[in-house]
Protein backbone atom coordinates (compact mmCIF):
# COMPACT_ATOMS: atom_id res chain seq x y z
CA UNK A 1 0.00 0.00 0.00
CA UNK A 2 1.46 3.20 -0.45
CA UNK A 3 -0.33 5.76 1.62
CA UNK A 4 -0.21 9.27 1.37
CA UNK A 5 -1.56 12.14 4.03
CA UNK A 6 -1.76 15.70 2.91
CA UNK A 7 -1.58 18.64 5.21
CA UNK A 8 -4.13 20.74 2.66
CA UNK A 9 -7.37 20.04 0.61
CA UNK A 10 -5.42 21.74 -2.48
CA UNK A 11 -2.27 19.40 -2.44
CA UNK A 12 -4.67 15.98 -2.14
CA UNK A 13 -6.88 17.45 -4.87
CA UNK A 14 -3.50 18.17 -7.11
CA UNK A 15 -2.31 14.53 -5.96
CA UNK A 16 -5.59 12.49 -6.86
CA UNK A 17 -5.81 14.54 -10.85
CA UNK A 18 -1.88 14.48 -11.16
CA UNK A 19 -2.05 10.23 -10.87
CA UNK A 20 -5.23 10.20 -13.33
CA UNK A 21 -3.46 12.86 -16.27
CA UNK A 22 -0.03 10.99 -15.92
CA UNK A 23 -2.30 7.60 -16.85
CA UNK A 24 -3.89 8.79 -19.47
CA UNK A 25 -1.10 11.00 -21.16
CA UNK A 26 0.54 7.70 -20.64
CA UNK A 27 -2.08 5.62 -21.79
CA UNK A 28 -4.61 7.72 -23.89
CA UNK A 29 -7.00 4.75 -24.04
CA UNK A 30 -7.07 3.88 -20.41
CA UNK A 31 -9.81 2.86 -18.76
CA UNK A 32 -11.38 4.33 -15.53
CA UNK A 33 -13.33 3.65 -12.73
CA UNK A 34 -15.07 6.62 -11.29
CA UNK A 35 -16.52 7.58 -8.16
CA UNK A 36 -18.97 10.15 -6.81
CA UNK A 37 -19.92 11.50 -3.45
CA UNK A 38 -18.25 14.95 -1.91
CA UNK A 39 -14.67 13.20 -1.40
CA UNK A 40 -13.66 13.67 -5.34
CA UNK A 41 -15.32 16.71 -5.87
CA UNK A 42 -12.45 18.91 -5.78
CA UNK A 43 -10.43 16.09 -7.56
CA UNK A 44 -12.14 16.26 -10.47
CA UNK A 45 -12.15 20.43 -10.89
CA UNK A 46 -8.18 19.90 -10.78
CA UNK A 47 -8.84 17.56 -13.94
CA UNK A 48 -10.92 19.96 -15.28
CA UNK A 49 -8.01 22.53 -15.12
CA UNK A 50 -5.59 20.66 -16.87
CA UNK A 51 -7.74 19.45 -19.52
CA UNK A 52 -8.45 23.44 -20.06
CA UNK A 53 -4.55 23.68 -20.60
CA UNK A 54 -3.96 21.05 -22.67
CA UNK A 55 -2.56 18.79 -20.66
CA UNK A 56 -4.80 16.11 -20.92
CA UNK A 57 -7.29 14.70 -23.42
CA UNK A 58 -10.23 11.92 -22.16
CA UNK A 59 -10.62 11.61 -25.98
CA UNK A 60 -10.11 7.92 -26.11
CA UNK A 61 -10.97 7.22 -22.30
CA UNK A 62 -13.26 4.72 -21.59
CA UNK A 63 -15.41 5.33 -17.86
CA UNK A 64 -17.53 3.14 -15.94
CA UNK A 65 -19.23 4.94 -12.72
CA UNK A 66 -18.89 2.84 -9.15
CA UNK A 67 -22.71 3.34 -8.65
CA UNK A 68 -26.23 4.89 -9.15
CA UNK A 69 -29.22 5.31 -7.51
CA UNK A 70 -32.52 3.41 -7.90
CA UNK A 71 -36.02 4.89 -8.86
CA UNK A 72 -34.82 8.40 -9.60
CA UNK A 73 -33.98 9.76 -13.32
CA UNK A 74 -30.95 10.64 -14.84
CA UNK A 75 -31.77 14.51 -15.11
CA UNK A 76 -32.38 14.42 -11.70
CA UNK A 77 -29.90 16.56 -10.17
CA UNK A 78 -28.67 14.45 -6.98
CA UNK A 79 -28.48 11.39 -9.58
CA UNK A 80 -24.90 10.25 -10.02
CA UNK A 81 -25.08 10.70 -13.85
CA UNK A 82 -26.21 14.69 -13.06
CA UNK A 83 -23.05 14.93 -10.71
CA UNK A 84 -20.98 13.54 -13.70
CA UNK A 85 -22.18 15.76 -15.91
CA UNK A 86 -21.62 18.28 -13.54
CA UNK A 87 -18.48 18.11 -12.07
CA UNK A 88 -16.37 16.27 -15.26
CA UNK A 89 -18.39 14.98 -18.08
CA UNK A 90 -19.30 18.60 -19.33
CA UNK A 91 -16.15 20.09 -19.70
CA UNK A 92 -13.88 17.92 -21.20
CA UNK A 93 -13.64 15.91 -24.36
CA UNK A 94 -14.62 12.51 -23.40
CA UNK A 95 -17.27 11.24 -26.27
CA UNK A 96 -21.17 10.54 -24.40
CA UNK A 97 -20.67 7.14 -25.60
CA UNK A 98 -17.37 6.15 -24.01
CA UNK A 99 -19.19 7.05 -20.40
CA UNK A 100 -20.84 3.90 -18.48
CA UNK A 101 -23.08 4.55 -15.38
CA UNK A 102 -25.43 1.65 -14.27
CA UNK A 103 -29.30 3.07 -15.39
CA UNK A 104 -30.99 3.27 -12.09
CA UNK A 105 -34.24 3.87 -13.47
CA UNK A 106 -34.11 0.63 -15.81
CA UNK A 107 -37.56 -1.25 -16.17
CA UNK A 108 -35.38 -4.47 -15.55
CA UNK A 109 -32.71 -3.79 -13.16
CA UNK A 110 -31.04 -7.48 -13.51
CA UNK A 111 -31.42 -6.97 -16.86
CA UNK A 112 -29.37 -3.46 -16.45
CA UNK A 113 -26.81 -5.08 -14.08
CA UNK A 114 -26.15 -7.76 -16.55
CA UNK A 115 -25.84 -4.99 -19.20
CA UNK A 116 -23.36 -3.12 -17.37
CA UNK A 117 -21.38 -6.62 -16.23
CA UNK A 118 -21.05 -6.99 -20.11
CA UNK A 119 -19.51 -3.95 -20.55
CA UNK A 120 -17.13 -3.88 -17.77
CA UNK A 121 -16.27 -7.50 -19.40
CA UNK A 122 -15.97 -6.41 -22.66
CA UNK A 123 -13.08 -3.57 -21.12
CA UNK A 124 -11.63 -6.28 -19.68
CA UNK A 125 -9.61 -4.16 -17.09
CA UNK A 126 -10.40 -0.78 -15.55
CA UNK A 127 -6.48 0.57 -15.55
CA UNK A 128 -7.35 2.87 -12.04
CA UNK A 129 -10.30 2.94 -9.61
CA UNK A 130 -10.97 5.94 -7.94
CA UNK A 131 -13.02 4.97 -4.99
CA UNK A 132 -14.36 6.92 -1.47
CA UNK A 133 -15.08 5.55 1.46
CA UNK A 134 -18.81 5.32 3.15
CA UNK A 135 -18.63 5.92 6.84
CA UNK A 136 -19.58 2.17 7.61
CA UNK A 137 -16.54 0.93 5.10
CA UNK A 138 -19.00 0.32 2.07
CA UNK A 139 -17.26 1.09 -1.22
CA UNK A 140 -19.14 2.03 -4.23
CA UNK A 141 -22.35 0.83 -2.34
CA UNK A 142 -21.41 -2.42 -1.65
CA UNK A 143 -22.52 -1.96 2.26
CA UNK A 144 -21.41 -4.13 5.07
CA UNK A 145 -23.07 -7.28 5.23
CA UNK A 146 -21.96 -11.00 6.26
CA UNK A 147 -21.46 -11.77 2.50
CA UNK A 148 -20.65 -9.36 -0.80
CA UNK A 149 -21.18 -9.61 -4.23
CA UNK A 150 -19.26 -9.89 -6.82
CA UNK A 151 -20.52 -8.45 -9.70
CA UNK A 152 -22.71 -4.71 -10.69
CA UNK A 153 -26.09 -5.63 -8.26
CA UNK A 154 -28.93 -4.09 -7.14
CA UNK A 155 -28.45 -3.13 -3.17
CA UNK A 156 -30.63 -1.90 -0.38
CA UNK A 157 -28.96 1.20 1.07
CA UNK A 158 -27.93 1.03 5.25
CA UNK A 159 -30.26 3.88 7.49
CA UNK A 160 -26.52 5.55 8.02
CA UNK A 161 -25.66 5.57 4.45
CA UNK A 162 -29.46 7.59 3.33
CA UNK A 163 -28.54 9.47 6.37
CA UNK A 164 -25.39 10.66 5.44
CA UNK A 165 -26.70 11.26 1.65
CA UNK A 166 -29.43 13.41 3.01
CA UNK A 167 -27.27 16.59 3.12
CA UNK A 168 -27.98 16.30 -0.74
CA UNK A 169 -31.60 16.14 -1.07
CA UNK A 170 -34.52 18.16 0.76
CA UNK A 171 -35.47 15.23 3.26
CA UNK A 172 -34.17 12.06 4.49
CA UNK A 173 -37.87 10.59 2.46
CA UNK A 174 -36.25 11.43 -0.84
CA UNK A 175 -32.98 9.43 -0.43
CA UNK A 176 -33.63 6.53 -2.98
CA UNK A 177 -33.79 3.52 -0.66
CA UNK A 178 -31.83 1.34 -3.07
CA UNK A 179 -28.97 1.72 -5.43
CA UNK A 180 -27.08 -0.21 -8.54
CA UNK A 181 -23.19 -1.00 -7.76
CA UNK A 182 -20.22 -2.15 -9.12
CA UNK A 183 -19.36 -5.20 -7.11
CA UNK A 184 -16.12 -5.57 -4.56
CA UNK A 185 -15.16 -8.72 -7.41
CA UNK A 186 -14.92 -6.04 -10.09
CA UNK A 187 -13.27 -3.18 -7.97
CA UNK A 188 -10.48 -5.29 -6.98
CA UNK A 189 -9.69 -6.48 -10.49
CA UNK A 190 -8.59 -3.24 -10.94
CA UNK A 191 -4.96 -2.66 -11.86
CA UNK A 192 -4.55 0.32 -9.49
CA UNK A 193 -6.81 1.47 -6.68
CA UNK A 194 -6.83 4.71 -5.51
CA UNK A 195 -8.57 5.23 -2.53
CA UNK A 196 -9.44 8.98 -1.01
CA UNK A 197 -10.43 10.32 2.50
CA UNK A 198 -11.37 13.27 4.16
CA UNK A 199 -12.55 14.66 7.17
CA UNK A 200 -12.04 13.61 10.98
CA UNK A 201 -15.73 11.62 10.43
CA UNK A 202 -13.79 9.39 8.71
CA UNK A 203 -10.39 8.76 10.52
CA UNK A 204 -11.46 5.55 12.59
CA UNK A 205 -13.34 3.88 9.26
CA UNK A 206 -10.10 4.52 7.21
CA UNK A 207 -7.89 2.61 10.02
CA UNK A 208 -9.81 -0.21 10.12
CA UNK A 209 -10.38 -0.54 6.79
CA UNK A 210 -6.62 -0.67 6.04
CA UNK A 211 -5.29 -2.14 8.96
CA UNK A 212 -8.12 -3.94 10.48
CA UNK A 213 -9.15 -7.57 10.50
CA UNK A 214 -10.66 -8.58 6.68
CA UNK A 215 -14.11 -9.04 7.32
CA UNK A 216 -17.29 -8.33 5.11
CA UNK A 217 -18.70 -6.18 7.90
CA UNK A 218 -15.90 -3.29 6.37
CA UNK A 219 -16.11 -4.04 2.67
CA UNK A 220 -13.24 -1.50 2.47
CA UNK A 221 -11.08 -4.09 4.47
CA UNK A 222 -10.81 -5.95 0.97
CA UNK A 223 -9.06 -3.55 -0.22
CA UNK A 224 -5.82 -4.49 1.51
CA UNK A 225 -5.66 -7.44 -0.28
CA UNK A 226 -4.87 -5.28 -3.54
CA UNK A 227 -1.25 -5.48 -4.70
CA UNK A 228 -1.50 -1.68 -6.16
CA UNK A 229 -3.10 0.19 -3.26
CA UNK A 230 -2.70 3.96 -3.33
CA UNK A 231 -4.06 6.01 -0.62
CA UNK A 232 -4.69 9.92 -0.36
CA UNK A 233 -5.88 11.13 3.07
CA UNK A 234 -6.28 14.65 4.52
CA UNK A 235 -4.64 15.02 7.72
CA UNK A 236 -7.68 14.64 9.72
CA UNK A 237 -8.50 11.19 8.31
CA UNK A 238 -5.10 10.71 8.71
CA UNK A 239 -4.78 11.26 11.86
CA UNK A 240 -4.81 7.51 13.65
CA UNK A 241 -1.70 6.77 11.25
CA UNK A 242 0.68 9.43 12.39
O1 LIG B 1 -17.63 11.13 -0.53
P1 LIG B 1 -18.82 10.99 0.34
O2 LIG B 1 -19.91 11.96 -0.02
O3 LIG B 1 -18.47 11.01 1.79
O4 LIG B 1 -19.43 9.55 0.04
C1 LIG B 1 -18.81 8.37 0.44
C2 LIG B 1 -19.06 7.27 -0.54
O5 LIG B 1 -20.42 7.00 -0.80
C3 LIG B 1 -20.67 7.00 -2.18
O6 LIG B 1 -21.29 8.18 -2.53
C4 LIG B 1 -21.48 5.82 -2.60
O7 LIG B 1 -20.91 5.21 -3.69
C5 LIG B 1 -19.32 6.89 -2.79
O8 LIG B 1 -19.29 7.39 -4.07
C6 LIG B 1 -18.47 7.57 -1.85
O9 LIG B 1 -17.24 7.00 -1.92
Amino acid sequence: MNLHIFENQQELNEAGAGIITSLVQMQPKAVLGLATGGTPVGIYEELVKAYEKGRVSFKTVTTFNLDEYVGIPADHPESYHAYMQKHLFSHIDLPAGSAHIPNGNAPDLDEECERFNRLLDDAKQIDLQILGLGHNGHIGFNEPDDSLISGTHRVELKDETREANARYFDSINEVPTHALTMGVGTILKAKTILLIVRGADKAEIVHRALTGPITTEVPATLLQTHPHLVVLLDAEAGRLFE
